[in-house]
This record gives C-alpha cells, structure tokens and sequence, in this order.
C-alpha cells in the first residue's frame, strides 16, 4: 500500500497535493497524503467520518495552514503566495460547503450577484443580470431569482448556492456533502446536474461525498481517506476491489450493492 495517488500522472492537474501533514496540537490528521485533481475530471473524496475530508478540503481552499506539504493549485505552490497573490487563485475557486448559507436578507439574486460586485467590480445591474443567467443555468426560473432563500426548497436552495459557487467561472469547484439533506430524487437530479455543468463549462470539481449515488452517477475517479492519506485513488470499479476493510464494507455492503445496482438500471 504506497498511500500514493499516481494514476493520472500522464494527464494535466489542477490540483497536487504533496506530503500533506495536517495536526492539531497532538492529533495528527493527514500524515503525508498525495493527491491529484486531473483537469476536468469528477472527483469523489470518501472515507470513515473524521478522515480529515474536510480539513483537506478546506488546506486546498486556503482556510486552513497545512503544518507541512505542498499543494500546488493550477500550476502555483500556495505556500509560496502574498495575500493579493492567493486571492487572485482564490478567485479561480468556486466553493459550495455544506451548510451553504446564504444571505436570508437578499434574494436569490442578489445573492449570486454579491461576489460579482465584490470581486469582479461589477456594477449592480450587470451582476444581476449575470445572476439571473446563472441561476438559469442550475434550473432556477427568473421567478425564483426575486424569492427570499427562507421560502424555497432545500433543493433549490442547493442550486441557487451552486449558482453563487459559479458566479466567477471558476476553473475548479469544490462541493462539501452536495446532497446531504435532499430527499432521494433531489440528489440524483443534483448529481446530474453537476455532470452537466462539468461537460458543458468544462471545470474540475473536488467533491467530498458519502453519498454512494453520487459515486456512482457522477464521479470520475474515487479518492478514499484512510490511515491519514490516500489510501486509493481510482475508478470506483478498482477501488472497489481494494483489499481494505472499511472500503469493503462500503462500497459492497448492502448500501454499497444497493447504489450500485440502482445506476445500472439508468
Ligand atoms: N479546527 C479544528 N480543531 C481541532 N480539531 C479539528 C479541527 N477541525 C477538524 N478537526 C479534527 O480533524 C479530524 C478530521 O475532521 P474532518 O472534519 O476533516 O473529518 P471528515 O472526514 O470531514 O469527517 P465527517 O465525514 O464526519 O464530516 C477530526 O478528528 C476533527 O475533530
């Protein structure tokens, strides 16, 4: 077990994590993990709860200091940025966590038009308008757009905070638990909808997940956290036959078997 994510050597990365060691105080997290986002690609980040999935998410993001590694995003080392330099990348980052708060006082709108105004400059008309097309763009009517976050869905408010995720045309996107909280039929319409949107906009997409379905319907490649790293990051059919035990047990126990026979009716 070489704990290393080799597999898409031969193809372009957005993302490369490199002997990433995440502590806190004594409790050690990531103890050098490796990992690599291939442009464009789908990929599921799994493992038992407290992994550290988010904590990698959110070293990627620039929330938290790693202790030690290097993450290289879209071809520069974080480390070795200035503060106007970082926020340049950020800007290239669209992040969707999994409490998307949005703003209850604004509507939907408005809220996908804030980061236009904030970091784009754009003038409020402009960015609303741009927000209208965005929230067009995950399935949200102009009629929506003008609603308050409190009177919708849960699913609708997920897409209008993938709207907001989108406002800037990022290169990569990064989801924390997208379908945590929808019933069945919303998260497989969710999935779907982060597949189009990839093949259409062409993004790389970093998407921590339990969520078998979406393993199945729209991820790529599979990266599970264990013993502090990667400890396989592959097509979920290889991974799936990893010899480990907590991969066993989820990926074909009977919630495993379930997800998988579901997307080989579709
Ligand atoms: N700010 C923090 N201070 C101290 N410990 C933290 C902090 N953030 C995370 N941790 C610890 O790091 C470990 C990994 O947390 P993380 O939230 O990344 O796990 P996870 O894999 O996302 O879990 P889950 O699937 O339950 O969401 C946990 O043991 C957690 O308690």
């Amino acid at each position: 077990m070489s704990g290393r994510d080799d597999s898409r050597d031969s193809t372009e990365s957005v993302i490369e994590v490199r002997g990433l060691v995440n502590r806190f105080g004594d409790h050690v997290v990531h103890d050098g993990l490796d990992l690599t986002l291939a442009k464009g690609e789908i990929l599921g980040v799994v493992g038992g709860s407290g992994t550290g999935k988010s904590v990698l998410l959110r070293s990627i993001v620039g929330l938290k200091r790693p202790s030690q590694g290097d993450i290289e995003v879209l071809g520069t080392n974080l480390s070795t940025l200035d503060d106007a330099e970082r926020s340049r990348v950020d800007r290239r980052f669209g992040v969707l966590f999994q409490q998307g708060a949005l703003f209850s006082s604004l509507n939907l709108q408005e809220n996908v038009a804030l980061p236009l105004i904030e970091h784009a400059g754009l003038a409020r008309d402009d960015a609303e308008y741009l927000a209208r097309i965005k929230l067009s763009l995950v399935g949200l009517s102009p009629e929506a757009a003008l609603q308050s976050p409190e009177s919708l869905s849960g699913g609708m408010i997920k897409r209008a905070a993938l709207a907001r995720a989108l406002a800037l045309d990022p290169d990569i996107l990064f989801l924390d638990e997208p379908t945590a909280g929808l019933d069945p039929i919303g998260a497989a319409a969710f999935d779907q909808l982060i597949k189009t949107l990839r093949d259409a906009l062409g993004f790389s997409v970093f998407l921590v997940t339990h969520d078998l379905d979406t393993l199945n319907a729209a991820c790529d490649r599979v990266a599970v956290l264990s013993q502090k790293r990667v400890l396989v990051a592959d097509t979920l059919d290889k991974v799936a036959r990893t010899d480990d035990e907590w991969v066993q047990e989820y990926f074909n126990g009977p919630r495993g078997r379930a997800a998988a026979s579901s997307s080989d009716r579709e």
